[in-house]
């Protein structure tokens, strides 16, 4: 198989979701191929949320729409309910899909541009339930977002600012009471000023309808609140996975750290020991032999082009896929007495 392994994995009864070697690939001419996902797994326990950050084109849109199905995985499997999603007939997907439901990044594109509000957020009960948008759910759910139905209800999209235009989208997504939602971006075309309004809604909903969640972002600072674990993804793979605390106070690998760097205003408190990124990301097309990120990694040895790292624990439920961690024995001076768990 062609990922990092799955110590990260949890044997656990409310697991919600489980992605295991998850592969996708894009064919392209002359029988090349854009290996967008490569092997990735990961799991969300029940009432948890999974911030999945890496750099644009790293494959976690397109980890998010393979978990939808849309596209279907090449390879590996989405346990959701206990069934493997990728082996459903298209009919038994729609129904899952009740449960599971994802908002994008570009919420006026998502949506209609010639229904009403109303009907765009009914739209999950005409299916199912050949129920319309005079069901009072639909009132309930704009008003729970934050929209006045009186008001909101009856426009299209278009006569919606973009905060607006999300709110409806995220209205939609809930009302067949889903228990995972997958967030695609939902705050990175919006206004700086409602992005925090969007995150803070979010935030409640997920307690109010006890959601589990993806929050998908390139910026780490974004999933940094509202994620209980963090996912780095770097090329179609899953380099560190990490309790959200730990992984900001102490980065396990080099490529966490860097885009850790990067954000305009780290935490004072936190401990980073790499600058920012360098480089260009290489191509999804040829990725480098063994360790995806070593052509940009300043701890990098002949080891990380020969031989893939596989995932392991370096401090309590901090797994990294690196030969040369931040954390633990092979840490830099300073950093090993982070290590708390067995390697
Ligand atoms: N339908 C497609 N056909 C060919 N290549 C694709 C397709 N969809 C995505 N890709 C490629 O797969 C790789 C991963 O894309 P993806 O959109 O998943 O990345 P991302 O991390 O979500 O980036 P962004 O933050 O920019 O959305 C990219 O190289 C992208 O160009």
């Amino acid at each position: 198989m062609a990922g990092s392994g799955t110590a990260h994995l949890r044997d656990q009864d409310d697991i919600v979701l489980r992605v295991e070697g998850l592969v996708v690939e894009f064919p392209l001419e002359r029988g090349q191929k854009v290996h967008a996902v490569s092997g990735i797994s990961f799991d969300i326990a029940k009432g948890e949320t999974l911030g999945l950050v890496g750099e644009s084109g790293c494959g976690k849109s397109t980890t998010g729409r393979a978990i939808m199905q849309a596209p279907r995985p090449t390879s590996g499997e989405v346990l959701f309910d206990g069934k493997d999603l990728s082996s459903l007939s298209a009919d038994e997907l729609r129904r899952s899909r009740t449960k599971l439901q994802m908002i994008y990044q570009d919420p006026i594109s998502s949506l209609n541009p010639r229904r009403r509000v109303k009907d765009i957020v009914a739209e999950g009960l005409s299916i199912w339930e050949g129920k319309g948008s005079d069901d009072p759910r639909v009132e309930e759910l704009l008003a729970a977002v934050g929209l006045d139905p009186d008001r909101a209800g009856g426009r299209r999209p278009h006569e919606l600012s973009g905060g607006q235009c999300q709110r409806v989208s995220i209205a939609r997504s809930l009302i067949m009471r889903p228990e995972v939602l997958i967030c695609d971006e939902p705050v990175s075309a919006l206004d700086v000023s409602v992005q925090a309004q969007i995150l803070n809604l979010l935030e409640d909903l997920k307690a109010e309808y006890n959601l589990t969640m993806v929050f998908i972002a390139h910026d780490l600072a974004v999933v940094k609140n509202i994620s209980d674990r963090v996912a780095v993804m770097y090329l179609g793979k899953i380099c560190e996975v990490a309790p959200s605390d730990t992984l900001y106070a102490h980065p396990a690998h080099p490529y966490t750290a860097a885009l850790l760097a990067s954000i305009p205003e780290p935490d004072p408190e936190a401990k980073h020991t790499d600058a920012g990124l360098t480089g260009e990301l290489p191509s999804p097309v040829n990725p480098p032999s063994g360790c995806r990120f070593r052509t940009r990694c300043p701890r990098a040895a002949e080891r990380c082009e020969l031989e893939e790292p596989q995932m392991r624990e370096v401090a309590t439920g901090q797994f990294v896929a690196c030969h040369f961690p931040l954390v633990g024995e092979q840490a830099p001076e300073g950093n090993r007495e982070l290590a708390t768990a067995p390697a």
